[in-house]
């Protein structure tokens, strides 16, 4: 008997192993899960944004929204009355990040995915470095003016834009960072156990 034969799968009476799977994801939704992931990389206690770039089917660059490369004391605060104090004028957004991390030569024509709707000053380096489109998970400021200049300028721009609905995927690919309701990545510090892992707010 000739196990390597050519056996065609009509013969095999159905069996499961020889047929090819269907992924779980469609490539945008493997594409925003590492815009998600990337997001998990955030010190920002409030907001957490991550962004991923594509370009031919393939990432080209992430970030999310951090702190300047050397900058450790600069406050994370969102309210304090006193602007040096608060992070709006240091902290570098994710889409920043994610166009100066790019290891390709240009990110032109690329897809950006980011998790939360561009705000003007980010929409000004996309038009300017050339992405061709944005899809994003969340518009939660939508009612910002830096939303509505932004969205203004990108449409004017030509950029595309595509909102993906939070799916029941995503849901469970944030969840699945969890273990018994602890949450593995900000739980699972150096020489802790999951046992003392910071319960997840949400
Ligand atoms: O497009 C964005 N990209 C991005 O990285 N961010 C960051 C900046 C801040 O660290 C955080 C927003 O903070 P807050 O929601 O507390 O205002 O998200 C914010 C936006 C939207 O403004």
């Amino acid at each position: 008997y000739n196990f390597f034969q050519n056996i065609p799968l009509s013969d095999l009476n159905g069996s499961k192993e020889t047929l090819p799977r269907e992924p779980r994801l469609s490539l945008g939704e493997y594409f925003m899960a590492f815009a998600r992931l990337a997001a998990e990389m955030s010190r920002d206690p409030n907001t957490q944004v991550g962004a991923c770039i594509v370009k031919d089917g393939k990432i080209v660059g992430t970030g999310y929204n951090a702190m300047p490369n050397g900058c450790t004391d600069l406050p994370w605060s969102n309210d304090n009355p006193d602007w040096l104090q608060k992070k709006y004028a240091y902290v570098c957004h994710a889409e920043l990040n994610a166009i100066v991390n790019k290891f390709s030569a240009d990110v032109k024509g690329c897809t950006m995915y980011v998790t939360l709707f561009p705000c003007n000053e980010c929409a000004k380096l996309i038009i300017q470095t050339g992405i061709a489109k944005v899809v994003y998970l969340s518009d939660k400021y939508h009612d910002k003016d830096e939303m509505k200049a932004s969205k203004a300028m990108l449409k004017e721009a030509k950029v595309e834009l595509r909102y993906t609905a939070n799916k029941l995927f995503l849901f469970c690919f944030i969840h699945s960072f969890s273990v018994n309701g602890n949450r593995v990545f900000q739980a699972i510090p150096e020489g802790t156990s999951v046992k003392n892992c910071v319960k997840d707010p949400h």
